[in-house]
């Protein structure tokens, strides 16, 4: 064990497995999640090399093995519980998505979601033994954000009780979906649904592709690969052209909507309902942002403890790397975002449940906030965590370059997560259109509730613009920069507000005023959710018993809430005084930080980084992986070069 990370531990100021336990839930919690993910560790079937020493197409087919191994395996061991399926398959996918993904993520969530009881009984069984393995095809070449305007058509022919499903134009090929290329054999398309020469909009379709025996496109179907990308090489993102495909009646998804055999159209409570998968995945996607942030931290903070380099004082011996108050800088503030996140992440998976059960029992009166919530902390999280990857990754100089340190991976699967999804300045806007609405509502005097209802008390506390209070914070007390950040939210949404009030004035539309004051929504949105968040990790501390680790969280937060002030110094005042305490911060923080991202327990597999590794070894390591790349299987490996060098 490297000396300098035992030394690191031994200085911590509080237990790591208590903080792991409250990560957790429970200690049972963390004993069963480690117990899941040794299964994968201790399995001979998922020792593999490297998949940066693999081709595309070794990728691709080492990562459909995988898929089908863990089924499997899943089966034996008889594990069923979803997050004890997540544990082992984060475990054996480590930093890369897996080829079945989008069957799993969104193609079961949208049977379980808008089938009716007849179809679940049909399909569900078919699904789940992955007889129908599926994909979720919405996207298209022309339109990805505009879903009003996808153009594959779902025509309902009534003389046999069919739904024709056509590609009609090049900009209308499905593009994107996830497992399409090769792997699926269904999809759900979302097309536009013509009934008796009427259009109803979008809805949802499942749709055979490849035939269940011999995997061949059916006929009508054109289905392909649409070729490397950035990252998410193991990911068949494929390409789908319908040409007067037909389908049964009951094939379209009729939970909410309805078409009956002589083609009359019953609609929907919420004509939004068909796009509630796509609300789950947000959801699910703040969770995500907190745990690529997690890991890029447990790499970067251990590394920068065993990493010795330059010279802080003449003579001395070269300092760890984490002793540079820059590098303090760069990685505390991110470290704080990881463990906000992952209280939100939470919070934002138990909203969605929880109104989701409402939704279920037919009250939709929650379905805008939960849209607002989920597509604003997606898009607030995700861009967050996409920047501080890189900060971490260049935080660990040349070696962080190097795929082995994972951070390349890591960056390459999570980056596309500010564009899928619903990409993130229009995910921000759809939150503004509802903190917007908010707003007008509370000058009405009508009472919010939710994480809104601060609307409401800026308006009772002072009735003169928000905008004209000074911020002043006491910069020692979470509760007092709560207060600021909620402030900071009022004040920009009311700027939004009357930025839109004033291009209405100017006579022009409600759509040219809402494009003219983008910039302003967008703020707010920024603002409200960064309130957000900081108002859930006080919450949080509030319910921590043990000390130590209160103490340590709470220096967490107060460094999070500062550091954001700073980067957004120009809606709060005292910088100066906040910089001095943000430099205090970090020296509290310092003696714990390797403490702090043992306390993820992220173990070395699924880490996948051998500057992170949990011993420290990095040099060792690194020079074992350079060994095994291919080009280093041979001595000579072009002997162009040698005829060159031996040419007389
Ligand atoms: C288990 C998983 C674990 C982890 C996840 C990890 C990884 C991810 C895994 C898989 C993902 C992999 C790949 C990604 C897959 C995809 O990308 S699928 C395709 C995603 N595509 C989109 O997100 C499209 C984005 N566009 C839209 O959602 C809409 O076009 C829009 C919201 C931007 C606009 O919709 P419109 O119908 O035009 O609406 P509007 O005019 O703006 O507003 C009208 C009113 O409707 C309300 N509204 C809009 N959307 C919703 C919604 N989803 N739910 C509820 N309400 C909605 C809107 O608020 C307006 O309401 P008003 O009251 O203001 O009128
Ligand atoms: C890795 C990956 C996996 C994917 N998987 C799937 C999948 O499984 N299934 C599927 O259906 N799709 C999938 N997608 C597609 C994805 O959902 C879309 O790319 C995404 O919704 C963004 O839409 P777009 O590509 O049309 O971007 P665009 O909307 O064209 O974005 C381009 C720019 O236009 C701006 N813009 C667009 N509209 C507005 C507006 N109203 N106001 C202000 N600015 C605007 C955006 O902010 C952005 O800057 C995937 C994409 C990726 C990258």
């Amino acid at each position: 064990m490297n000396p300098d990370i035992c030394r690191e531990r031994e200085n911590a100021t509080f237990n790591t497995e208590t903080l792991t336990n409250m990560l957790d839930g429970s200690a049972e919690k963390t004993r069963r999640r480690r117990e899941i993910e040794s299964l994968v560790i201790n399995d001979p079937d998922f020792q593999h090399d490297d998949p940066n020493f693999m081709s595309r197409s070794e990728r691709y087919d080492a990562a459909v093995k995988k898929s089908s191994q863990m089924i499997m395996k899943l089966r034996d061991y008889g594990i069923s519980d979803p997050e004890e399926i997540y544990f082992y398959k984060r475990t054996a996918r480590r930093t890369f998505h897996e080829a079945f993904g989008l069957h799993y993520t969104m193609f079961l969530p949208t049977l379980y979601s808008q089938c009716t009881p007849e179809q679940q009984k049909k399909w569900l069984p078919l699904a789940e033994n992955f007889k129908a393995l599926g994909t979720y095809a919405q996207t298209e070449l022309g339109h990805g954000t505009h879903i009003r305007k996808l153009e594959t058509t779902a025509t309902y022919d009534p003389s046999t009780q069919e739904f024709v499903l056509n590609c009609p134009t090049v900009s209308s090929i499905k593009w994107w979906p996830g497992g399409l290329g090769k792997t699926s054999n269904h999809a759900i398309v979302l097309a536009q649904l013509y009934t008796l020469g009427k259009c109803h909009g979008l809805h949802a379709f499942i749709v055979p592709i490849r035939c269940m025996k011999t995997h061949q496109p059916l006929p009508g179907v054109t289905v392909g690969d649409i070729g490397p990308k950035f990252g998410f090489e193991e990911v068949d993102n494929g390409y789908l052209k319908l040409e007067n495909v037909r389908i049964p009646r009951e094939n379209m998804l009729m939970k909410y909507a309805q078409v009956e055999p002589d083609g009359s159209y019953l609609k929907p409570p919420s004509d939004k309902l068909t796009y509630g998968t796509m609300v789950f995945i947000r959801a699910m996607i703040v969770g995500e942002s907190a745990r690529a942030l997690s890991k890029s931290c447990t790499i970067a903070i251990r590394y920068s403890a065993v990493r010795h380099q330059s010279e802080l004082r003449p003579g001395e011996p070269e300092p760890q790397i984490l002793d540079y108050q820059a590098q303090q800088y760069k990685l505390f503030p991110l470290l704080a975002a990881a463990y906000a996140f992952t209280f939100v992440g939470q919070y934002m998976s138990d909203t969605y449940h929880r109104i989701t059960g409402h939704i279920n029992q037919g009250d939709f009166s929650q379905l805008p906030e939960l849209h607002a919530l989920a597509a604003g902390l997606k898009a607030f999280t995700t861009w967050t965590a996409n920047a501080g990857i890189e900060v971490c990754r260049m935080a660990c100089g040349g070696h962080g370059y190097l795929c082995c340190s994972g951070l390349p991976d890591i960056y390459v699967t999570f980056t596309p997560t500010c564009t899928y999804e619903g990409e993130n300045t229009v995910m921000m806007l759809q939150t503004a259109r509802f903190l917007v609405k908010c707003y007008r509502q509370a000058r009405e005097g009508q009472q919010l509730s939710g994480t809104v209802s601060y609307l409401n008390e800026q308006q009772r506390l002072q009735p003169q613009p928000v905008s004209s209070r000074p911020t002043v914070v006491n910069i020692n007390d979470l509760a007092s920069l709560v207060e600021a950040y909620k402030l900071r939210a009022a004040k920009l949404v009311e700027v939004a507000a009357k930025s839109l009030q004033g291009e209405l004035q100017r006579s022009i539309s409600q759509e040219d005023a809402w494009n003219n004051s983008s910039i302003e929504l967008v703020r707010a949105s920024d603002a409200h959710c960064h309130y957000v968040v900081v108002e859930l990790f006080a919450a949080k501390l509030s319910e921590i018993s043990d000390t130590a680790v209160h103490s340590v969280l709470n220096t967490l937060a107060l460094l999070y809430a500062l550091h954001g002030i700073t980067l957004n110094s120009g809606d709060f005042l005292q910088l100066s005084q906040i910089t001095q305490r943000i430099k205090a911060l970090l020296v509290e923080i310092r003696p714990n930080a390797v403490a702090l991202v043992d306390s993820f327990d992220y173990n070395d597999e699924m880490l996948n980084s051998v500057l992170g590794r949990y011993d420290g070894n990095v040099y060792e390591s690194m020079f074992e992986w350079a060994k095994r790349s291919p080009l280093n299987r041979t001595e000579v490996r072009s002997f162009i070069i040698f005829n060159i060098i031996q040419k007389k």
